[in-house]
Order: structure tokens, then sequence, then C-alpha cells
């Protein structure tokens, strides 16, 4: 058995008139994040982790924000589609765990949503999804609620 380690960064900006969507989940706030796609923050932080785990490149080379079919696009989606290329090369999920840097909104009663989420998006139990939350005590464009980061991490197994 042999194991491989992905870390995934993402942040987006806050932009009015639009739904927040964070690990496929409609959050209920006054504001969404900009992005050419849905921009799932938590999402893409995660595919990005598996996609580098099996030495696979990033979102942004499967799925160019220059293309318009991406437009809008299903984020769960995109990290279902990457996770497929992730396994034909033979790997599967050990475990993911994600910090979701956010200001606001209070994100923990929606936490066990999201985590049931992505383990159906992936076909792994809810125990292989780890995702929590901190603010970043106000300080830098987290702090001044100008958007949300979120960090991931992967590890995958083969054989
Ligand atoms: N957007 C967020 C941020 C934090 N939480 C929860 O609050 C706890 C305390 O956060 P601090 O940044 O003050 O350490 C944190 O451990 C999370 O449980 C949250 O739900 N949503
Ligand atoms: C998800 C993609 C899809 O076009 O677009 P964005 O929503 O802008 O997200 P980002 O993380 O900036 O870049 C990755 C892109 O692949």
């Amino acid at each position: 058995m042999s194991f491989r380690v992905g870390l995934g960064y993402d942040v987006h900006p806050f932009e009015e008139n639009r739904k927040l969507i964070l690990g496929g989940i409609e959050i209920p706030f006054e504001k969404g994040l900009k992005g050419h796609s849905d921009a799932d923050v938590l999402l893409h932080a995660i595919t990005d982790a598996i996609l580098g785990a099996a030495s696979l490149g990033d979102i942004g080379r499967h799925f160019p924000d220059t293309d318009p079919a991406f437009k809008n696009a299903d984020s769960t989606q995109l990290l279902k589609d990457s996770y497929k290329l992730v396994q034909e090369k033979g790997f599967s999920i050990t475990n993911i765990d994600s910090t979701v840097v956010a200001e606001k909104p209070k994100l923990s009663k929606f936490i066990p949503k999201i985590q049931s989420h992505i383990g159906e998006t992936l076909n792994c139990d809810v125990e292989q999804i780890s995702v929590k939350a901190t603010t970043n005590e106000k300080m830098g464009f987290v702090g001044r609620e100008e958007g949300i980061a979120v960090h991931a991490v992967v590890l995958l197994k083969r054989g």
C-alpha cells in the first residue's frame, strides 16, 4: 500500500446578488462569492488537494476559467470529475481535512450537512471527511469580510 498527500488552497471574494455555496450547500447569507463557476471555495480547495496528491495538476488546468462551459459550473460535478481522474490512476481517499477561514457567516450548524454532501459526492463515509471553520480574528482580507479562504489536505491510498 502506498500513500500520497495533497494540499489545496483557494480564496474567493464576496459579491452582492449571488448565492453563497459552500461544500455544495447553499448557506443563508447576505452575499455570495464571486467566480467563473458557482465559486464554491471549499470544494475548489478539496479538488486541488486530491488532484495534487495524484500529481494531476490543479482545478484550473482541467476546468479553465476562460472556458464558457464552466460558467456558473456546479463545483460538486467538478469535484466528482476530478476524483474520477484520481481513481483512474488507482488512488482512493483515506481522509480529507479542511479549514474554512471566514469571519462571517457562522458555519458550525451547516458543517454536518456539508460533510455528508462531500461524502456522498466522493462515495466516502462521512467519518473520512472533516470540515472545520475559523475566523481570521478580524485581521487581513478575511477579517475585513472581503472574502473566504479555505485550506484542505487529503491522504490518498493505492494498492
Ligand atoms: N465562520 C466561522 C468561524 C468560526 N466558527 C466556529 O467558531 C469557533 C471559534 O472561532 P475563532 O476563529 O474565534 O477561533 C470555531 O472553532 C468554529 O467552531 C464558525 O462556525 N464559523
Ligand atoms: C472553478 C473554476 C472553473 O472555471 O473557476 P472559478 O469559479 O473562478 O474558481 P477558481 O478557483 O478561481 O479557478 C478554478 C476554475 O477552474
